[in-house]
């Protein structure tokens, strides 16, 4: 790591400059390279660094707004927010006003604003830490808070964004024994069978990870595949399957597995997973929509608006602005319909977004309910161990939110539902 960490926090004010200016997630941001110059540990601070100012991003600006006379151009506020949060946070104050006065004087353009900087870090290292922690936890931005309030009440809205604002543990889903692993690796077994790991570290340097006996999953991410539960030998069939974490379940349950995603890039993730857990499925990279045969259990996990997994990506809100919703609620219907022609009679389709609106979750299955005769909804599929019956929905299926767990850390939003075909 640089001495003072300039370097680091430079590439997290870049990657806030691409999220909050140009719109682009931080997954394609840093899958452009971005970050690739600088060392490992670098790197993870970085992304540390951006990802915790996106969450406290409304905090650190009422903290900067009553010392900012104006609203200085965007990569300098960015790099007083990302002070700001680090000051808050109870970071050292002269190595965080130090680095950021630095990094702001070497800009072509703005090096001039570094007394700015300097002035206005300063005084929120005096008070900020205080005013910090009697802010309320960040909101949304409108045009994702109104419809999910809609959905789920304010109440539940605030308890979200709390969710959202302490982030997420790590949860693996382990092939084996999962209480010996858990202790292996410090944590503890959730109701549901995965192992939350408070303390993580950098994953692929844990151990059982290099020998693939887990994989990263989180717990809510890993309830589908145990719904549709595929019996030894079953043909199954999982679309939409890259990364692979569904994938590996089935196969792990000792379902004879294929799997198809239409991205040859994120397949070739599906491949390294299977070759490092050594579990074993038929890999295809194809368009859902044109697949042909018959299978006796498919899973669905199809492309959503990812409102399940503010908590691990907080820069979704910030990124997107929901105007990309419409065509994805169209494609889940169309690859429910497709799907469901795959299904040999007597056959189980689970469906699955890791989302919280209910366009992508409820409501799509009362849709294709009244679209296929020959389909209906399988309520005794939702009898998991560790699955509380209340987040049970009217239709049958099961919602999942980012505020249940809350004592245990939570978990990702998602909706599921169990189909079966006549
Ligand atoms: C939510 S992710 C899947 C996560 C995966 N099931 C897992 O558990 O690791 C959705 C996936 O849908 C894929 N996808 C989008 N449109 C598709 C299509 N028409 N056919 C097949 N895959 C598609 C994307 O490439 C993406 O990998």
């Amino acid at each position: 790591m640089s001495d003072t960490g300039v370097q680091a926090r430079r590439a997290a004010v870049y990657v806030l400059d691409q999220v909050l200016g140009e719109g682009r997630l931080m997954s394609e941001v840093l899958g452009a390279g971005t970050l690739d110059k600088l060392d490992a540990s670098d790197r993870a601070r970085a992304q540390r660094l951006a990802t915790q100012t996106l969450r406290g991003l409304e905090r650190a600006d009422r903290v900067l707004q009553k010392h900012l006379q104006r609203t200085p151009p965007l990569m300098v506020h960015n790099a007083l927010r990302v002070g700001a949060v680090e000051l808050c946070q109870g970071e050292a104050a002269h190595g965080v006003v130090n680095a950021m006065v630095e990094l702001v004087s070497k800009h072509k353009r703005y090096g001039k604003m570094k007394g700015l900087t300097n002035a206005v870090l300063r005084k929120v290292a005096a008070k900020g830490p205080e005013e910090w922690g009697k802010l309320r936890a960040p909101r949304l931005p409108k045009w994702l808070r109104g419809p999910l309030a809609d959905a789920w009440g304010a109440e539940a809205m605030g308890h979200i964004e709390q969710a959202h604002f302490a982030g997420a543990p790590l949860d693996v889903t382990v092939n084996g024994d999962a209480q010996a692993w858990a202790e292996k690796l410090g944590g503890s077994v959730l109701p549901t069978g995965s192992v939350r790991v408070t303390d993580a570290r950098q994953v692929s340097a844990m151990e059982g990870y290099d020998a693939g006996i887990w994989w990263v999953q989180d717990a809510a991410a890993a309830i589908p595949a145990q719904v549709l539960a595929p019996q030894s030998g079953m043909q199954a069939l999982d679309l939409c399957a890259a990364p692979g974490g569904k994938t590996m379940q089935m196969a792990a349950m000792g379902a004879e597995v294929t799997c198809v995603d239409i991205s040859k890039g994120r397949m070739a993730r599906v491949q390294e997973n299977l070759t490092r857990t050594g579990l074993k499925a038929r890999v295809v990279v194809q368009d859902a929509l044109t697949l042909d045969g018959k299978y006796d259990a498919i899973l669905l996990d199809a492309p959503c608006s990812a409102t399940g997994t503010i908590r691990r990506h907080p820069d979704l809100p910030h990124a997107k602005d929901g105007s990309e919703f419409g065509a994805l609620i169209d494609l889940q219907a169309q690859l429910l319909d497709h799907a469901a022609t795959l299904l040999k009679p007597g056959g189980r389709l689970v469906f699955c977004t890791c989302s919280l609106l209910p366009d992508e979750g409820e409501v799509q299955i009362e849709e294709a309910l009244e679209r296929h005769a020959d389909l209906s909804i399988d309520r005794d599929a939702l009898k998991v161990d560790g699955v509380d019956p209340s987040w049970t929905t009217q239709e049958g299926g099961l919602r999942l939110r980012p505020d249940f767990w809350t004592d245990q850390g939570g978990m990702d939003g998602f909706y599921i539902a169990a189909l079966r075909k006549a």
